[in-house]
């Protein structure tokens, strides 16, 4: 996936905000990149753009041979369903539906009868194969995300996006959802993109993107929770 100079702003005149600006990068396939910066540096308008749920003010977010920026409503709403999925750091499952009926939603929205075994077997992917008939609520917040992961595999995207997706979640249980991703990225064959402002969940990834005001600011390859500690009290000792 590759976004080539795109911008976003808010609003016009004198209250005009940019909130990305001029950002060119490539996420490759089978990645694993983490987006870290300080607040308000543009990190979640870059993730909703780059997953088609945003739309640049210009420049051109390119999935394969197709740009996004050039869909009408309707098609970009089919590619997000079936190339792309998204894991946000509140879950967003349906309270009223057990664990398997959650991750089933996806292609019955989009018209498909699950394959027999699917959904089971997306569940035991995140280890939570003994949970399926479990609504949310008598499940735990780690278990609860890995039920949205769930749900994201079951349409097999190339590229799943988390914005803090570890965020409300204990640090062994954000381990184990960090897990779920690194193993989608090298079982799978799956490009991976999260926002995170912690170190550690940033480590699982294999670089780490910096961002600051918008615009690109610098670039960490194979991570460790300190080195990423340092690039970001570097960032905000800047910006301060
Ligand atoms: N809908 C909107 N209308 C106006 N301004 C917005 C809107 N969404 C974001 N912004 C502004 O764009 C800039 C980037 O916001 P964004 O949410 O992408 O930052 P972020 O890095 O994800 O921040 P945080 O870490 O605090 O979530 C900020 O200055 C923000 O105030």
């Amino acid at each position: 996936m590759q976004l080539r100079s795109v911008s976003r702003t808010y609003g016009s005149g004198d209250t005009v905000v940019t909130a990305l600006d001029g950002v060119t990068l490539g996420f490759p396939t089978g990645s694993f990149t983490a987006v870290m910066g300080p607040s308000g540096s543009g990190k979640s308008t870059l993730l909703q753009c780059a997953a088609g749920l945003d739309r640049p003010t210009s420049g051109s977010v390119l999935l394969g041979g197709t740009d996004l920026t050039g869909l009408s409503g309707t098609r970009l709403t089919l590619l997000r369903r079936q190339r792309i999925g998204f894991v946000f750091q509140s879950f967003n499952l349906l309270p009223s539906l057990t664990a398997e009926q959650n991750v089933a939603l996806p292609l019955r929205l989009s018209g498909r009868r699950p394959a027999k075994g699917a959904v089971r077997d997306a569940l035991a992917r995140v280890g939570l194969a003994d949970r399926a008939r479990h609504r949310p609520s008598e499940l735990s917040g780690g278990q609860q995300q890995r039920v949205a992961l769930a749900r994201a595999l079951i349409t097999e995207p190339e590229v799943l996006f988390g914005d803090e997706p570890t965020g409300a979640l204990d640090s062994a249980a954000g381990r184990r959802v960090l897990s779920v991703l690194r193993g989608m990225a090298d079982e799978d064959g799956r490009t991976v993109v999260m926002v995170t402002h912690d170190p550690v969940a940033a480590s699982f990834a294999d670089r780490v993107l910096f961002l600051a005001d918008g615009r690109l600011s610098g670039e960490l390859r194979a991570p460790t929770a300190e080195s990423v500690a340092a690039g970001m009290a570097r960032l905000e000792a800047v910006s301060c």
